[in-house]
């Protein structure tokens, strides 16, 4: 792992509360899939094509994925990661520690909001009126979270409320509740994202998709984009690593919206690969969180520098372009 980010993630291990460590860290069940995302990356390999020149140089393919209580990692909390992000899309979590409003006038960059339906349809139609005052420019629906996911290091360290003077602030003041009300999940449909996207002219991405036929019905339904994500291995301690998952959904979508893989990004030769798979970008979501927690605002953008040099110093060394023929089996 690239020394910096080692450092970034022991400093935080060593600052966090070991409870708020555990929550950041951990995963579903056994957590094979939370080891499963990142040892995916290892069992592939690119095969770099030679004398090409200098080939395109690309965009910086990342965004930052939605993560729960930046509070918990830094007192600025999402106020940090979003004056961190600059020109990276921060897709702020539906259950930030800040007001979207306050994440989207500290962001220098697009913020998108990420939404957990509610079974209460004005809740979720607050939820996005909100979004869309305070400047958000999409909207990502987590769809991978019909129940919470079964944490064993939270339900170990009892860890089932943010400390006093922390609170999920979006939830506050919404339909009738002065709040801050809790985030339930709850199963939906497919008529739910149509109800949804013909609430709002925000583009709608779904996030947590790993089956190839879910992701053509979202195709269907008019989705922009589809992360997918087995939400960082904190769901279901069945499913592929992310990566694996990538080149069904990639055939079956066949171009048609941007897919974003996330689970396990740890470097920019992980990029490069997800990209060389069919992805458009990553998102990270933990290194994110060390980087806060390490240093807040300038511990995250150390975190998107590395990345970003260590992509650009890979893609120099694949002749600028990434394309599925130029990966293989690490034997
Ligand atoms: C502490 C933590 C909190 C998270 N909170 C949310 C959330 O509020 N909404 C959501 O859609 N995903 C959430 N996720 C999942 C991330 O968006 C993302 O899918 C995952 O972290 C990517 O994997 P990585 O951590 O290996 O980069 C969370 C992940 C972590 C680690
Ligand atoms: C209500 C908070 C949900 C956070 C989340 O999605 C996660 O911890 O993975």
């Amino acid at each position: 792992m690239n020394p910096v980010l080692a450092e970034l993630h022991d400093k935080a291990r060593a600052v966090l509360d070991p409870v708020h460590y555990d929550f950041f860290a951990g995963g579903v069940g056994d957590e094979i899939v939370l080891a499963d995302n990142e040892a995916a990356f290892r069992r592939h390999a690119l095969l770099p094509r030679v004398l090409r020149g200098k080939g395109n140089s690309a965009e910086f393919p990342v965004l930052i994925s939605p993560t729960a209580f930046h509070k918990l990692a830094h007192p600025d909390g999402e106020l940090a990661t979003a004056r961190a992000a600059e020109g990276t899309v921060l897709v702020s979590s539906m259950a930030s520690t800040v007001p979207i409003a306050d994440v989207v006038a500290a962001a220098t960059g697009p913020v998108w909001f990420q939404l957990y339906l509610q079974p209460d349809p004005r809740v979720t139609e607050a939820l996005v009126r909100r979004a869309e005052q305070a400047g958000c420019e999409a909207l990502v629906v987590t769809v991978d979270s019909p129940v919470f996911g079964r944490h064993r290091r939270d339900i170990a360290n009892e860890f089932h409320d943010l400390p006093s003077g922390l609170a999920a602030e979006n939830m506050r003041d919404l339909a009738g509740v002065a709040g801050p009300r809790d985030i339930e999940m709850a199963a939906f449909s497919w008529q739910d994202v149509d109800r949804l996207r013909a609430s709002t002219s925000l583009p709608v991405w779904l996030k947590g998709v790993l089956h190839p036929a879910d992701a053509v019905l979202a195709v269907g339904h008019g989705v922009a984009g589809i992360f997918v994500s087995n939400h960082g291995g904190r769901q279901l301690d069945v499913v592929p690593a992310a990566l694996d998952a990538l080149p069904a959904v990639v055939k079956a979508v066949g171009g048609r919206v941007p897919l974003v893989l996330d689970g396990g990004v740890r470097s920019g030769g992980d990029i490069a690969l997800a990209l060389a798979m069919g992805a458009s970008s990553v998102g990270i979501g933990r290194p994110v969180l060390w980087g806060l927690a390490a240093d807040g605002e300038a511990g995250v953008h150390r975190v998107l520098g590395v990345l970003r040099d260590e992509f650009e110093h890979v893609l120099a060394m694949c002749g600028g372009e990434l394309s599925h023929d130029m990966v293989v089996a690490r034997c």
